[in-house]
């Protein structure tokens, strides 16, 4: 398909919300949908890109800094083109399991996708390696450590967006 590619753009402190992005752009790409993931304070410009998924990491109840500028930055060109939000959060499987209202920092990721008219939103798992330093990482990491991210339910959600856009571009 010769379309411009999907951007797949992230706010990611320690580098699991950065892979989340890359599965996602790899299962669109599985799917024949030119994807690309950057993070979201290297890009620029979304002229060139068809569709966004943007993403941020969770941190004291918000949406990581760079989702946050993202938002707002592109406010206008994310509303006239499909937009899906995603958040990473969870050192546990509540982001699986439960109402993700009840996520501390669902709530703005929610009222940005109403503000963006986003297609979807959602929450998955988070990751916090147990040697991660600087103060509160390395305290919250005796007892938080694990990866919550459930690469499955990453990859069906990424699987029902390829399905919409591919028949919106047929
Ligand atoms: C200091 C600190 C605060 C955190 N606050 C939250 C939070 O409010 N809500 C949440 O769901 N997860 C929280 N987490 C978990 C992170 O969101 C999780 O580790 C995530 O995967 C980090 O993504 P990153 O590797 O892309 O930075 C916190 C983690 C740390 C270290």
């Amino acid at each position: 398909m010769s379309q411009d590619p999907v951007l797949v753009a992230y706010g990611s402190k320690r580098g699991g919300t950065a892979e989340i992005a890359g599965w996602i752009a790899e299962a669109l790409r599985s799917e024949h949908i030119a994807a690309e993931a950057r993070s979201a304070d290297h890009v620029q410009s979304l002229d060139n890109y068809c569709a966004v998924i943007l993403g941020g990491a969770l941190y004291a109840g918000r949406w990581h800094r760079d989702a946050r500028r993202f938002s707002r930055r592109f406010a206008a060109q994310l509303r006239t083109r499909p937009v899906w939000l995603f958040a990473s959060g969870p050192l546990d499987d509540s982001a699986d399991r439960s109402d993700p209202g009840k996520i501390p920092g669902a709530n703005a990721v929610r009222k940005a996708a109403d503000r963006l008219d986003a297609r979807g939103y959602t929450l998955f798992g988070g990751r916090l390696t147990p040697d991660a330093r600087g103060f509160p990482a390395s305290a919250m990491a005796k007892t938080h450590a694990g990866d919550f991210r459930n690469r499955e339910r990453i990859i069906a959600w990424a699987s029902g967006i390829a399905a919409e856009l591919t028949y919106q571009l047929r």
